[in-house]
């Protein structure tokens, strides 16, 4: 079917439609765009100037998320990280398979190029379809006439790519990232642990982020391969505290007290590695924690609404710290039992340790004894994992939840910094 066929034009007041910038009264869906005289145009206008790239630098937030409109791929840092939270999340981690330095090099070229158009709303290379007959078309077509919904693509270098006698890569090794500790009741499956390279997708629409993860794994075919996957929703924590905190699956309002995504100092010297810190290609980047943690609904369920609240040192309806009314009210740790979670995870009980945390809740159907196999897909950014996740996991060693909640899946990325412009690639500074 010729693009000319397509008949939407997804007409919206929303701001930042990589379609016509300087306009930002139209976000054009992806065949739109194609339709319009070239994908290639339309993305060279985008990160030339105009409404998204008014917006770049990775560090916009809830002020310009708008449903439905592009996040601006190129920025100092990766979006996705201080961007805020998207409704869904697709998570892959991938084993490098190929042994040649240079393929994975083009790999990663290819998938930022890749990466730029899918979350600028456009397909991938040539598109879907109108190519040769004879070829699978470029783009796996399953986003076409979907809005760029805010989707971004953010990716992480595991310890292994790092390792001895495989890319030349050992020297380039941050000293932050090597395997976790073991925690006290760790359960972790090796088969949703680990992996050598990750991507997160974060989109406001499902299918978005599903196309963006499936189509860098085709392009990576041969070359890399999906280790494990992890699909979420009803995201768990808010890098906007303006709006309303969005409710884990115990119930709770969670990501009260996360780090802003406005909070440009927080970031500074919580999330993003300074150029002192080292090795120099990570400055701008930070570390991901990801761990899958599986949450025993059931049994929740069956537990009172005091033991609830003390076991958090929240209150269940508004949120707010034991002996406060208000959720945002600064939290009295001494009121607190000293097993319950949020004394434990605090600043003050962990020498100030702080991360930002961007988790989704998952169920992923049932355990075959009947019970949702769900919980909480835990994502935390900090620029320094042994002064972020590993004090304050040490410290939840004696948190009442442990009861209702097993880590079953681990991992820890590099995140390196953002992509600048058009002739930059993920990962450029790690492998030049
Ligand atoms: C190691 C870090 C953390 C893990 C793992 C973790 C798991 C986890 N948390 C909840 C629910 C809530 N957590 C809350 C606060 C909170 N949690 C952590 C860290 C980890 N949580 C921190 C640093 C904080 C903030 C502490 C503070 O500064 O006061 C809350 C309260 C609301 C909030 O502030 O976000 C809830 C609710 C679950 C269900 C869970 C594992 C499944
Ligand atoms: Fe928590």
């Amino acid at each position: 079917m010729p693009a000319s066929d397509d008949k939407q034009t997804a007409a919206t007041p929303e701001a930042a439609g990589p379609g016509e910038p300087g306009t930002g009264t139209r976000t054009p869906s992806r065949r739109a765009l194609l339709g319009w005289g070239g994908a290639g145009l339309a993305l060279g206008a985008a990160a030339a100037g105009g409404t998204v790239a008014a917006l770049s630098g990775g560090d916009e937030t809830a002020t310009a998320a708008a449903s439905g409109s592009a996040v601006p791929f190129h920025g100092a840092h990766q979006a996705g990280v201080a961007t805020a939270v998207q409704d869904r999340l697709h998570f892959a981690a991938f084993d490098v398979k190929t042994k040649d330095r240079a393929e994975l090099v083009q790999l990663l070229k290819d998938w930022t190029r890749a990466a730029e158009r899918m979350t600028a709303g456009l397909a991938v290379g040539e598109g879907a379809f109108g190519g040769l007959p004879e070829a699978p078309p470029d783009d796996t077509g399953e986003a076409l006439g979907l809005k760029p919904s805010r989707l971004t693509l953010t990716i992480g270098f595991g310890p292994g790519l790092f390792a001895k006698d495989r890319f030349g890569l050992e020297d380039r090794r941050p000293k932050g990232l090597a395997e976790l500790p073991k925690f006290s009741g760790d359960n972790l499956d090796p088969a949703r642990s680990g992996g050598d390279l990750c991507v997160q997708a974060c989109a406001d629409d499902p299918q978005v982020a599903v196309h963006a993860i499936r189509n860098l794994a085709r392009i990576g075919f041969g070359k890399v391969a999906v280790r494990w996957s992890q699909l979420g929703f009803g995201k768990t924590s808010s890098t906007t505290p303006d709006a309303q905190t969005p409710r884990n699956l115990f119930g709770f309002k969670d990501g009260t007290r996360n780090i802003a995504g406005t909070d440009g100092a927080a970031l500074t010297k919580h999330v993003w590695v300074s150029e002192n810190d080292g090795p120099a290609w990570l400055a701008g980047g930070s570390y991901l924690v990801a761990r899958r943690i599986r949450m025993n609904v059931e049994t929740w369920d069956r537990t009172s609404l005091q033991e609830q609240e003390d076991i958090f040192g929240r209150d269940k309806g508004k949120g707010a710290p034991v002996g406060k009314a208000k959720e945002r009210d600064e939290p009295f740790l001494p009121a607190m039992l000293p097993t319950s979670h949020v004394r434990l995870a605090h600043p003050t009980s962990n020498g100030g340790a702080r991360m930002l945390r961007r988790g989704y809740s998952f169920t992923d159907g049932t355990d075959g004894l009947g019970r949702l196999d769900a919980g909480l897909f835990f994502l935390a950014y900090q620029r320094d994992v042994d002064k972020g996740f590993v004090p304050v996991q040490r410290s939840l060693a004696r948190d009442d939840l442990n009861e209702y909640i097993q880590h079953v899946g681990s991992a820890l990325f590099a995140i390196p910094p953002g992509v600048r412009d058009t002739d930059d690639w993920w990962g450029r500074a790690l492998f030049s």
